[in-house]
């Protein structure tokens, strides 16, 4: 008997746990955090980033805990918007709650404790240096008077390339070493000396920033950061950029003053030059040290490098793939150009299928698929979900921007999906967001899509363009770097053939 009725009572009291875990569970879900799948004690969610690259890996989860789901990353609680949205509610009706940055390891290093713009907190020194941004260093008038740069050193990639018709090229090293040129001519007026230790340091400030290495999902384990050699790796090279920071804004000050005492009028200013003569000027809220010059000139380098360069390679990989899209743009940009023999960039601001193309690689390729991330600066509710104070908040724009619910067939390649619609680069439409949204939205559109369409177009107008022999343009492996930035982890080699 006493068997029996213990057979009877396992199963109700098994029953009844169950249902209290599940009504926990739903009072979690409107009052708590956001869901999400098993933590695993100490690391968490971590093995849910294990084998793809994290924008991937999340937008896999969020097929089922999307809008808005939470991740125990470490030490780190962290929550992602995989919806229009829900993006919505954070960049644009909580855009104020969520408007700091997160502030990794790498970027405290590489940027001088953050005082760039990208990275440095909400408050009254981000918003006067974006507000330079805006009235002084990247207006499009600022941008325009970069032309010539551009012009120019296009034209040595296309004189490079020409003397190598017929081979293959490595095509990724040329558009990344052409990026990081125009950048340093653009921010400090010149090529820079010792090149390849800045692209080291953008590269891998590219990698660490998005905040999933290892010493960042743990900080409060200070040896990790040894342990892992991360940061001795971090502060060695740091070290040597920042020797070649120091030289760049010395030379500008002797330049300044060589100018005043010559009496030489005014010249075109390159980005340093406006930071100092604003340092120079009295009536800045916040005074602007050496750091933030150095730091904001690290900013631009990278920013201008590593996004334009990923973009113009995503966007030959997919004309590649898709020889009539390669042929519509080709055929425009020969018919406006006439067979000018030196194009400039007036010569280019009719290419309207060409502006599709460049949309559609930034919808399916936004250079930072999780943009750049946030950090809740005060607890909010949003959809009836709390987020606590320092939650990481990562933005989904990769998935958004391939959402089957917004957009037919969402993984092709179809430029012609934006004729007549209002999606642009503001990211006013939630479901378009390759630069962001909100305040902290970026600050250097213009000059990014400057810095994408002229080579573009040359690289269209001047050559045709073939694989090596053996690989088939649905073979090109599409497979992205990992980091906060998403390139291609193949170079493209390709073989250019001239067109004439
Ligand atoms: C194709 C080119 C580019 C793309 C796709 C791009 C994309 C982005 C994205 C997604 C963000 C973060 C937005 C957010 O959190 O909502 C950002 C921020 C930023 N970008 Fe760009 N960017 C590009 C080029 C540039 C260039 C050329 C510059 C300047 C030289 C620049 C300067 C900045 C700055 C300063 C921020 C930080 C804004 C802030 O936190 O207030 N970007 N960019």
């Amino acid at each position: 008997m006493e068997l029996q009725l213990s057979y009877f009572l396992i199963p109700v009291l098994a029953l009844l746990f169950c249902f209290f875990l599940h009504a926990h569970r739903k009072k979690g879900k409107t009052k708590g955090l956001p869901p999400g799948p098993w933590k695993l004690p100490f690391i968490g969610n971590m093995w849910c980033l294990v084998g793809s690259a994290p924008h991937r890996a999340l937008r896999d989860l969020a097929r089922e805990y999307r809008p808005l789901m939470h991740l125990q990353l470490g030490e780190v609680s962290a929550v992602i918007v995989s919806t229009p949205q829900m993006a919505k509610e954070f960049m644009k009706t909580h855009d104020l709650a969520v408007a700091d940055r997160q502030q990794v390891l790498a970027v405290k290093i590489i940027l001088y404790d953050c005082e760039d713009i990208a990275f440095s907190r909400y408050g009254n020194y981000w918003r006067q240096m974006r507000k330079i941004c805006t009235l002084e260093l990247l207006t499009a008038k600022k941008v325009q008077s970069f032309h010539a740069i551009r012009e120019e050193e296009v034209c040595h990639l296309i004189e490079s390339i020409q003397s190598s018709v017929g081979s293959p090229i490595n095509l990724t090293e040329k558009i990344f070493a052409l990026l990081n040129v125009v950048s340093c001519r653009v921010t400090v007026g010149r090529r820079c000396k010792h090149q390849d230790i800045l692209i080291q340091q953008i590269k891998l400030t590219a990698l660490l920033a998005g905040g999933f290495d290892i010493a960042d999902l743990f900080p409060s384990y200070k040896y990790l950061h040894f342990l892992t050699g991360l940061r001795p790796k971090l502060l060695k090279i740091h070290h040597k950029v920042d020797q070649i920071l120091d030289d760049i804004i010395r030379e500008h000050r002797e330049n300044i003053e060589i100018r005043k005492k010559e009496n030489i009028g005014e010249t075109e200013e390159d980005l340093v030059d406006v930071l100092l003569r604003l340092q120079a000027s009295a009536g800045l809220e916040f005074p602007i040290t050496s750091n933030h010059i150095k730091a904001i000139t690290m900013d631009m380098l990278s920013a201008g490098t590593e996004t334009s360069s990923r973009t113009i390679e995503w966007a030959m990989v997919e004309m590649i793939r898709n020889p009539g899209v390669l042929e519509k743009a080709q055929a425009e940009i020969r018919r406006v150009l006439k067979g000018k023999k030196i194009v400039h960039e007036v010569d280019i601001q009719d290419l309207s299928y060409l502006k599709l193309v460049i949309k559609e690689t930034l919808r399916l390729h936004p250079p930072f698929p999780l943009l750049l991330p946030r950090q809740c600066r005060e607890e909010c509710e949003i959809e009836g979900f709390r987020i606590p104070v320092n939650t990481k908040v990562y933005i989904n724009a990769w998935a958004i921007g391939r959402d089957p619910d917004y957009w037919n067939d969402a993984e092709s390649f179809i430029p012609e999906r934006f004729e007549n619609t209002s999606l642009d680069f503001t990211g006013n439409s939630l479901e378009y967001i390759p630069f962001g949204a909100g305040r902290r939205a970026c600050a250097g559109t213009s000059l990014g899509i400057a810095n994408v369409e002229l080579p573009l177009v040359q690289l269209l107008y001047h050559f045709n363009w073939k694989l090596p022999s053996g690989i088939k343009p649905e073979h090109l492996d599409m497979t992205e770097t990992l980091g906060a930035t998403a390139g291609r982890k193949e170079n493209l080699l390709v073989i250019a053939t001239s067109n004439s």
